[in-house]
């Protein structure tokens, strides 16, 4: 097994750097720069030197294999956060026999290998590490503190349990008076299923959290859109101006709304128009308009929307500096009603993030639809009774591997190029 070393902190100037250095040489390694190493989970102030060369005085800290976050020996030199500083330890470590650069999320993989996280956690520990909101931070914290693992289990251990239970009346097939476990074995799976299927009906809002929501500004040309746009962004992100038709290409704005990621949309005013380009634009209006998960209608007065509102949209009346006007009601140019109107959309998202589960990823969906088509299965052969319970026992058995596949223990290894891609280098 190599031994692996990176920068763990951000790249360039800083306060302290951490670099990480995991793997059977990774205390020899750390004491060929330190000299005598601190004892395990202590930190010690040490002087690293190359021969005669000084490279800094650092603060070294080790963990012991077994009780590290890789669950292999890991030695931290924690460096003043130069460049320069980073750099030259960097090249020092490249150079000691045995020792390479880690690969991005290889620390976190070896975490996996080691079983000290399982691969929901590692996902989870990947969101962590990209979340930019309170809502994404905590969703993710929960997922890496293994709340995944925790309801898979719970499923699994009923199944297997169901499972048993017909094993057992196939093994006594022969008894007289045999026992009939098809109830027992029909509410397990009626348990497991509906538990399935409402987190399949909390995976939406999940995900939601971890992507962002999404959030149109939709109106006819010259409503005001961009303008309300700068204001909610607090920037010109878009060009205004009063040619109607000014607006073609979807503009996107992320933005932190109580604790939820929020990309808000301007979109091209919506008409029919002659001018191809500004048709092309309608029509991508409408179509992110309609995939959008909230729109907000900015009208004229008592205009009729081009597109129809769905249940939970905002209708908005624009320009109220201009026009007197009831209900919600803005003006992008001076500002009023912006704050009530950033109010009511934080309350419809919220209301929405509220209903989320600890599942969150395509991945997930797909593993709990998978577990859901192997329990009907089970069930239908349940109810057939007889000769087919074998059927059903390894239809259980099957739901119980699609359950398992969402913490990692089975056929996840071609996942894992692809989770690991998108890690930062010393993660
Ligand atoms: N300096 C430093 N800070 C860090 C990390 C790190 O690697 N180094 N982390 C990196 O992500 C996070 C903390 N995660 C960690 C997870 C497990 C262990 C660890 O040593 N686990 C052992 C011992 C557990 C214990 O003492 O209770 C184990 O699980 O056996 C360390 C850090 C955030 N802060
Ligand atoms: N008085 C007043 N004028 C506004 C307000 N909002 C926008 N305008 C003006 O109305 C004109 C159109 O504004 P835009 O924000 O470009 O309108 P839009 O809806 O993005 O238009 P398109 O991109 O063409 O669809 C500009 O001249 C703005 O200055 C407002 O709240 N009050
Ligand atoms: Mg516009």
């Amino acid at each position: 097994m190599d031994t692996i070393f990176a920068l763990a902190t951000a790249r360039g100037k800083a306060g302290v750097a951490v670099i990480r250095i995991s793997g059977p040489r990774a205390f020899a390694a750390a004491e060929s720069l330190a000299g005598r190493l601190p004892a395990p989970r202590r930190a010690g102030l040490r002087h690293l030197r190359l021969g005669a060369e000084a490279l800094d005085e650092a603060v070294v800290l080790c963990f012991e294999a077994g009780a590290s976050f890789t669950g292999e020996e890991v030695a931290e030199l924690h460096l003043h956060g130069a460049v320069a500083t980073v750099s030259v330890v960097l090249r020092a470590l490249g150079a000691v026999e045995g020792l390479r650069l880690a690969e991005p999320g290889e620390f976190t993989r070896r975490a996996l290998e080691n079983g000290r996280l399982d691969l929901a956690q590692v996902e989870g520990l990947s969101d962590l590490i990209e979340a930019e909101t309170e809502a994404q931070r905590k969703q993710a914290l929960r997922v890496l503190s293994g709340a995944v693992g925790e309801v898979v289990e719970a499923w699994r251990a009923k199944l297997v349990r169901a499972a048993a239970l017909i094993e057992a009346t196939i093994d006594f097939a022969d008894e007289e008076v045999p026992v009939d476990v098809s109830p027992e074995v029909l509410e397990l799976i009626g348990e497991v299923s509906g538990a399935v299927r409402a987190e399949i009906g909390r995976l939406g809002a999940a995900e939601r959290i971890r992507e962002g929501f999404e959030v149109a500004i939709v109106g006819r040309p010259n409503a005001g859109k961009s303008t309300l746009l700068n204001a909610l962004a607090g920037r010109e992100a878009a060009i205004t101006s009063e040619i109607a038709g000014t607006t073609r290409d979807v503009i996107e704005v992320r933005m932190d709304l109580g604790g939820l990621a929020v990309t808000l949309l301007d979109t091209a005013g919506l008409r029919e128009t002659e001018d191809v380009v500004e048709a092309i634009g309608v029509e991508r209006a409408v179509s992110r308009a309609e995939a959008a998960d909230l729109r907000i209608f900015l009208l004229d007065r008592e205009e009729i929307p081009l597109i129809a509102p769905r249940d939970g949209d905002l209708l908005v009346q624009g320009k109220a500096d201009l026009h007197p006007a009831e209900g919600l009601a803005i003006s992008g140019k001076t500002g009023a009603g912006v704050d009530a109107l950033v109010a009511a959309v934080t309350e419809r998202l919220t209301e929405r993030a509220a209903g989320a589960g600890v599942m969150s990823r395509e991945r997930h969906r797909e593993a709990l639809a998978r577990a859901i088509r192997s329990l009907e299965s089970a069930r239908d052969e349940v109810l057939r009774g007889g000769e087919r319970a074998e059927l059903a026992a390894e239809g259980l058995r099957q739901a119980a591997r699609a359950l398992e596949s969402l913490v990692g223990r089975v056929d996840v290894e071609h996942l894992l190029d692809e989770i690991f891609a998108s890690f930062c280098i010393g993660k």
